[in-house]
């Protein structure tokens, strides 16, 4: 990264990484199932919501941190689980470990991470993300070894009984990682290189098998009805992360900022809920804490620190948005995070007609 490079925003960190990714991987890292309408909506939907800020207030005295399973952070700001980071940065997983442990939040660590979960920073609140495998005792296996490296829950994602169809991925023929690269924790017992399977067999009991072979937290990813959120509740899930998968498992689903208020009124108070899915601004980590959410989750911003920065870009990342919440909870009238609520969001009229930025950005 040359030492003029400032990057003032996450568009910027996205720009200067187009420049470091070939096409095909930077279109698996930005694309999604379909016509990508849902991963266009996420984003429409958090411009749509409006904030109605408190003026008066002396703000003067603030913090952004957060508890979040019983955990201290410094940010409301979590890293979601994306695979292969060694395709965006040599160093990987590790530089998002690190970079995510100085910033004191958590990184929920992809199955398909293309680095042992062993080696991923054991300085970092870590959390293992796991698609449930049709072979129970791999899975099981993954498991004990993530107790034994200290992770702290288990994520599970339920929003893959089939993978989506990803139409750039098929176009541009990436179906593989380059050769070196390969995901490190998929390898059974005797050595061999297993796929990671999206079993469309999955129910709740397998969660709750799950939950028997485990003291580990377990949260649901990828719940966007109220009714399912109440299920998880019952079935004695610790948390749930909101998610349409960043749009690139079933195209045509609710934005998850819109999926969100129903969501917070099935679950009880105070029960762990985190968004992700076009989070991109402090603002949108505001509107996501008012209208419910304990925290929020990014995907692709972290692809775009790493390939533009390693581990210094996945920093930049986190402490700009950061920086962001702590300037919007400043502007809103409001000095933590865990005093935001729904009254700083305005529900009169609709008042905003979304209008193209000017190309470059800039005006
Ligand atoms: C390149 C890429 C890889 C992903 N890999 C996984 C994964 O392995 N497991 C998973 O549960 N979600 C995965 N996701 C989804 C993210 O966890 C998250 O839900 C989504 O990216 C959030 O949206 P955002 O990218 O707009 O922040 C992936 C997303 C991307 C963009
Ligand atoms: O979950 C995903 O979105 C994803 O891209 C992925 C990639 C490889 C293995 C599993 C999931």
């Amino acid at each position: 990264m040359p030492a003029d490079t400032r990057w003032f925003s996450l568009d910027d960190i996205e720009k200067a990484a187009q420049n470091t990714l070939t096409k095909e991987h930077a279109d698996f890292f930005a694309g999604a199932a379909g016509d990508e309408s849902t991963l266009r909506s996420n984003r429409d939907a958090f411009e749509r919501i409006r904030l109605r800020p408190r003026v008066l207030r002396d703000v003067s005295s603030r913090s952004t941190g957060i508890t979040l399973l019983g955990r201290h952070l410094d940010t409301p700001v979590i890293v979601s689980p994306t695979a292969f980071h060694r395709l965006a940065h040599p160093d990987g997983e590790i530089a998002t470990a690190r970079a995510v442990a100085a910033a004191n939040t958590v990184m929920i660590v992809s199955m398909a991470a293309t680095t042992r979960i062993e080696a991923i920073g054991e300085e970092t609140e870590r959390w293992l993300q796991l698609y449930l495998q049709p072979d129970g005792d791999f899975t099981t296996a993954l498991v004990q070894r993530a107790e034994k490296a200290g992770y702290g829950a288990l994520v599970v994602t339920v929003d893959s009984p089939v993978l989506g169809r990803r139409e750039r991925d098929h176009r541009n023929g990436f179906h593989d990682l380059p050769a070196g690269l390969r995901c490190e924790n998929m390898v059974d017992d005797a050595g061999t290189l297993r796929s990671i399977a999206m079993d469309a067999s999955v129910t709740w009991e397998s969660v709750d098998r799950l939950r028997a072979v485990t003291g580990l937290p377990v949260l649901l990813k990828g719940v966007l009805h109220p009714d399912d959120a109440r299920r998880a509740v019952d079935h004695g899930v610790a948390g749930i992360v909101v998610s349409n998968h960043g749009g690139r498992q079933l195209d045509g689903t609710v934005a998850t900022i819109d999926a969100l208020p129903a969501i917070a009124e099935a679950v009880p108070d105070g029960f762990p809920l985190i968004l992700d899915g076009g989070v991109r601004r402090g603002i949108d980590v505001v509107r996501a804490l008012a209208l419910g959410a304990s925290a929020v989750g990014i995907g692709r911003p972290v692809l775009w620190g790493l390939a533009a920065g390693g581990q210094d870009g996945v920093s930049q990342v986190l402490d700009l948005l950061r920086t962001e919440v702590d300037e919007a909870l400043a502007l809103c009238g409001v000095s933590r995070p865990d005093h935001l609520d729904p009254d700083v969001i305005w529900t009169g009229p609709p008042t905003h007609r979304r209008v193209p930025k000017h190309p470059g950005g800039h005006p």
